[in-house]
C-alpha cells in the first residue's frame, strides 16, 4: 500500500458550496490525508462530473456523487458544512461506517441535535458553530468576562454575515451566548432574548440579547457587548477568510481519528 493510501480518507460534503470549496482546497493542500470522495445533493449539476473540472480547474480523478452510503462507507472522515437535513442523515451513515463526522452546519433543531447525539454513540462527532481558533478562544474569554462582571452588566451578542446566510442567530452567536450564560451559572434557554421589535418594555436584568445583520459578502463578524452604566467592554471576532473554518474542520477530522465514539467540540480539538 502506498504512503498516500495509508493517510485517512476524507470525504467532503456539499462540495459546490461556499464552505465545500474551501474544505476541498484544505484537504488537497494537506499532506496528512487524502480526498476520498466528493458529495453533493441529488439533482445538483456537479453530480457525475470530475470535481476538479467542476471547480474550474484540472481533473482530480474524484467524481462528484450523491451516493452518500457508498462514499462514506470507504471514508475515515466526513467534513460536513451543508444543511440540517443532510447533516442528520450523514450522522447516521458515519455512525454505521465508524467514520469521524465533523459538523459545521448551523441552524440545527433540538430534534436534529437529539439524532446527532444518538449517532455519536457509535462514532466520534465533532461539532462547532465556528471552527476557527479565534472564535473558540473568544468563547473562553466570554465565559470569564461574564463570570467576572455582575448582572448590572448587560450582555448583547451582535453578529453580521453575508446575504446568503439562512439561519439566525448564527451558530457562533449561540456559542458565545451559551458561554456568557455559563459564566453566569445559567443556561442560555433561561436568559436568551430573541430579536426585539415593537413595545418590548425595558431590558430584563441578566438577560442575553441577540441581533443579526445580513448583507453583502460579510464572512462573519461577532461582538459580545458587556454594557454597564458609564462603560462598555466589547469582545470582537472578525473573520475575513473562510479558510479559517476549513483548516479547523480538517484539524478536527485528523484529531478524531484515534478517538472513541462521543460528541466533541473545537475546544476539545484545540485543547482549550
Ligand atoms: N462551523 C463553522 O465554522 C461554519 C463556517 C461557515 C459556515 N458554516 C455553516 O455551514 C453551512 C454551509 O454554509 P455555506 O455558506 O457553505 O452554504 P452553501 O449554501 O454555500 O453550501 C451548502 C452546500 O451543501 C449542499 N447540500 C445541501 N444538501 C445536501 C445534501 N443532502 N447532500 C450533499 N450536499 C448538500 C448544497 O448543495 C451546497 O453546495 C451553514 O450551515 C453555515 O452556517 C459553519
Ligand atoms: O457563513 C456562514 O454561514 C457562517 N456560519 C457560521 C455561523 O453560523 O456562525 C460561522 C461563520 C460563517
Amino acid at each position: 500500500m502506498s504512503a498516500e493510501q495509508n493517510r485517512p480518507g476524507i470525504v467532503v460534503a456539499g462540495v459546490s458550496g461556499r464552505m465545500g470549496r474551501m474544505l476541498v482546497q484544505a484537504v488537497l493542500e494537506s499532506g496528512d490525508c487524502r480526498l476520498a470522495g466528493a458529495l453533493e445533493r441529488e439533482g445538483h449539476a456537479w453530480v457525475g462530473q470530475d470535481l476538479g473540472t467542476a471547480m474550474g480547474g484540472s481533473a482530480l480523478g474524484v467524481t462528484v456523487t450523491d451516493d452518500a452510503v457508498a462514499a462514506i462507507a470507504q471514508a475515515q472522515g466526513l467534513l460536513d458544512f451543508t444543511s440540517p437535513a443532510a447533516t442528520v442523515a450523514y450522522a447516521e451513515l458515519c455512525a454505521q461506517a465508524r467514520a469521524v463526522h465533523v459538523i459545521g452546519t448551523t441552524g440545527l433543531s433540538e430534534d436534529d441535535l437529539r439524532r446527532i447525539k444518538a449517532a455519536a454513540r457509535h462514532a466520534p462527532i465533532i461539532r462547532a458553530g465556528n471552527m476557527s481558533l479565534g472564535v473558540n478562544l473568544l468563547v473562553g474569554l466570554t465565559r470569564r468576562v461574564a463570570a467576572a462582571l455582575g448582572e448590572d452588566w448587560d450582555i448583547e451578542v451582535v453578529e453580521a454575515h453575508h446575504r446568503h446566510k439562512v439561519d439566525a442567530p448564527s451558530g457562533t452567536a449561540l456559542m458565545l451566548g451559551e458561554a456568557a450564560a455559563e459564566g453566569r451559572s445559567a443556561t442560555l434557554d433561561d436568559l436568551r432574548v430573541p430579536a426585539r421589535e415593537g413595545m418590548t418594555g425595558p431590558r430584563k436584568p441578566g438577560s442575553i440579547g441577540f441581533s443579526a445583520i445580513r448583507g453583502g459578502d460579510v464572512v462573519g463578524e461577532h461582538d459580545v457587548i458587556f454594557a454597564a452604566a458609564g462603560e462598555r467592554v466589547v469582545l470582537r471576532h472578525l473573520a475575513t477568510d473562510r479558510a479559517i473554518f476549513a483548516r479547523g474542520a480538517l484539524r478536527a477530522a485528523l484529531w478524531g481519528q484515534d478517538k472513541g465514539p462521543g460528541e466533541y467540540d473545537m475546544a476539545d480539538v484545540l485543547g482549550l
